[in-house]
């Protein structure tokens, strides 16, 4: 057969597969409706983690190696982020403006189907998901490089919600402008935190361009959008939504910066099998009593991910505990654990427990 039958024949049948998935994508979101239907009249909340990793991993299993994987796993999260949406619109407020990293950070998690509603503060998103207006938020709560963003933890002894997720989001800058062209450039904008982090390359290339701090890489891109003499640091999320051009992509002077995010909603999934459990704490004021405190874990061989303290308003000096800790409140062991420790704190708040968040590669 000649070369161009040849690619006829394969195009033919490529459109023909092409007409399959469309009708099966078709079939099977309107089985997710029918099961959201079932969902709420039994009162059950239509997102389900554990399934959706039930489904991903039996997905994987299947696939004969010729797909790329990684791929696989995108294509298939935003079939199922979509088909979520057939059983209920995915409202989930973020840090705003537009193309802030916890607007990566959400559409990482909820897909590109929900609809995102931006917000100025980190107390507005725990306000907006506790009166109902929004079913889900999403807010930074630690950064590798920064440390913790405190208001962030804050706000869980404010508001009475649950975690139900975490997402890992590499912070990669990018120098953005009108025109893509660094001699255009007369003054930097960004975040403190990004011009800090980019503060060598700065000096290597820009050496004598001033620096100009904004509330966040989002408006400094905003910024940069109406004035031609401006470049912004971003992320490239930002460069597509305020439609500039990318002068250097990924500035920052150390790679692996990590920012970790936590989805907040009303309530927190089932098992995965590999979760993680957030604990707010507060200990009486004697000898030990962090020690005694953590020892039911430690005898358990459960794995502490973090602890931090964090100072309560209006009384000074006194302390409340945030911890993570491996596995899930429904597992025994954790229960127990979590049990014991209650009989040696003055305080003991679950926040949630949820499934590890993907690290970065
Ligand atoms: O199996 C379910 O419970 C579904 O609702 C279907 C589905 C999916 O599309 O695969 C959608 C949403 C849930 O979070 C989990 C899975």
């Amino acid at each position: 057969m000649a070369d161009k039958d040849k690619l006829l024949e394969l195009r033919e049948a490529i459109d023909q597969i092409d007409r399959q998935i469309v009708r099966l994508l078709g079939e099977r979101f309107s089985l997710a409706r029918r099961i959201g239907e079932i969902k709420r009249q039994s009162a059950r909340a239509a997102l389900d983690l554990s399934r959706e990793k039930e489904i991903l991993s039996r997905i994987i299993d299947l696939n004969a190696g010729v797909f790329p994987e990684e791929s696989l796993k995108a294509i298939y999260g935003e079939i199922i982020n979509t088909c979520r949406t057939a059983q209920q619109p995915m409202k989930v407020a973020y840090l705003g403006p537009e193309a802030t990293f916890s607007h990566v950070a959400a559409i990482n998690f909820f897909g590109q189907a929900a609809d995102f509603v931006p917000l100025e503060a980190i107390m507005d998103v725990f306000e907006e998901v506790e009166s109902g207006r929004c079913q889900f938020g999403v807010v930074p709560v630690e950064n590798s490089i920064e440390g913790t963003v405190t208001s962030t933890l804050d706000a869980f002894s404010e508001y009475r919600l649950k975690i139900c997720g975490e997402v890992y989001v590499p912070v990669a800058h990018d120098l953005i402008n009108q025109t893509g062209r660094i001699e255009d450039i007369r003054k930097v904008i960004s975040h403190p935190h990004a011009l800090a982090q980019c503060r060598r390359w700065l000096r290597k290339h820009l050496p004598s361009v001033p620096t100009e701090e904004a509330s966040s890489t989002a408006y400094a891109a905003r910024w940069a959008a109406v004035d031609p003499s401006i470049a912004a640091i971003a992320s490239s999320l930002a460069a597509k939504t305020y439609h500039l051009q990318t002068v250097a992509a990924h500035i920052e002077d150390f790679r692996g910066n990590t920012t970790r995010f936590l989805v907040i909603g009303k309530e927190s999934p089932r098992p995965t099998g590999r979760d993680k459990t957030s604990l707010i704490i507060s200990l009486a004021d004697k000898p030990g009593a962090l020690f005694a405190t953590l020892q039911p874990f430690a005898r358990r061989g459960i794995n502490m991910t973090k602890i931090e303290s964090r100072p309560v308003k209006g009384e000074p000096w006194r302390y409340l505990f945030f911890i993570d800790i491996l596995g899930h409140i429904e597992e025994e062991i954790v229960r127990e654990g979590i049990d014991e420790m209650s009989e040696s704190c003055t305080h003991l708040e679950w926040l949630g427990s949820y499934p590890v968040g993907d690290l970065p590669r």
